[in-house]
């Protein structure tokens, strides 16, 4: 017997791309689980299914980056901030983070086919009684205007997202004079793809001359000490935090500024959540 889950949760990661960089990206889950019924009738009651898996997927690869250990120009070794990834192929970039913010997986690339695999067989180390086999599908969120990618960490979130690069694949939403605005949507949303936003507070200032094109931003939080340096031109520079409320007021007022409109913005974080702001020029 079959049991289906479509949508038992979401992840949200940022995974390194040797082409793009950071690349954030939010899935729904769907799960398949095969085995015997028991006396009542069930393989695995769904109340019990939904908070198995998603607790173990988000005490493990939901909000980490995901590192291609073997991808060209990335290297890996032990820091004192427990984990330091530095590469060179399509920028440079070194990260230094506590190990719970990384997931390792010993490939080139990453794709969602192959992680769904292998978080499945994580799952299966220890299956619940009667399961023989776990499937897993990562999907896209489909959407069928601008979408747009992004990383970040919340150093004063208590929970994972203060994790130094993590990301999503978000709607955006612009309304002018009461409509929809399908051509400020795309722009928007293709100059933020793959971006780092940063709050200006983290950043530290480096007198390496040699590093004025770099952006550095550290600090520490609960789980311990974050470390991020990469292009200048790979971010966004924010005067807040970079939580979705305050996404969705900067990009507003940005917007509102360059068009002399007033401007209404829905920023999605990941799926079905997210934050409306309004400006005026
Ligand atoms: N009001 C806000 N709350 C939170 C924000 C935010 O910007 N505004 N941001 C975050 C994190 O950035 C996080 O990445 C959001 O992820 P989320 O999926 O909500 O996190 P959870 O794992 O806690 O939720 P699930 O239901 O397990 O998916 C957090 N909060």
């Amino acid at each position: 017997m079959t049991l289906f889950l479509n949508r038992l949760t979401q992840l949200d990661v940022s995974w390194w791309c040797p082409t793009r960089g950071l690349v954030g990206a939010s899935w729904h889950v769907d799960v398949e689980l095969d085995g015997e019924l028991g006396e009542d009738g069930m393989l695995f009651d769904f109340g019990e299914v939904k908070p198995w898996i998603k607790q173990r997927l988000d005490a493990g690869a939901d909000h980490t980056l995901l590192v291609p250990t073997r991808a060209p120009g990335l290297e890996l070794h032990d820091c004192r901030e427990g984990l330091c990834v530095r590469t060179t192929l399509p920028w440079a970039m070194e990260l230094r983070a506590p190990r719970q913010a990384l997931t390792l997986l010993p490939w080139r690339e990453i794709r969602a086919e192959r992680l769904a695999d292998h978080l499945a067989a994580e799952l299966m180390r220890r299956p619940p009684p009667r399961v023989s086999d776990i499937r897993l599908r990562l999907r896209e969120e489909e959407i069928d205007g601008a979408a747009y990618t992004y990383s970040h960490g919340l150093r004063r979130h208590a929970g994972n997202c203060q994790r130094i690069a993590h990301g999503h694949r978000s709607r955006l939403h612009i309304w002018q004079l009461g409509h929809r605005v399908p051509g400020l949507e795309r722009q928007w949303a293709d100059w933020l793809a793959d971006r780092y936003l940063v709050d200006e507070a983290d950043i530290v200032a480096d007198d390496e001359p040699a590093w004025k094109q770099l952006l550095t931003t550290r600090y520490r939080s609960e789980q311990g000490q974050f470390f991020l340096r990469l292009p200048r031109e790979r971010c966004a520079v924010l005067p807040t935090p970079t939580t979705v409320e305050w996404i969705a007021d900067w990009l507003a007022r940005q917007i509102a500024r360059e068009t002399g409109r007033d401007t209404r913005v829905q920023a999605f974080e990941g799926i079905d959540k997210g934050a409306i702001a309004q400006a005026s020029p």
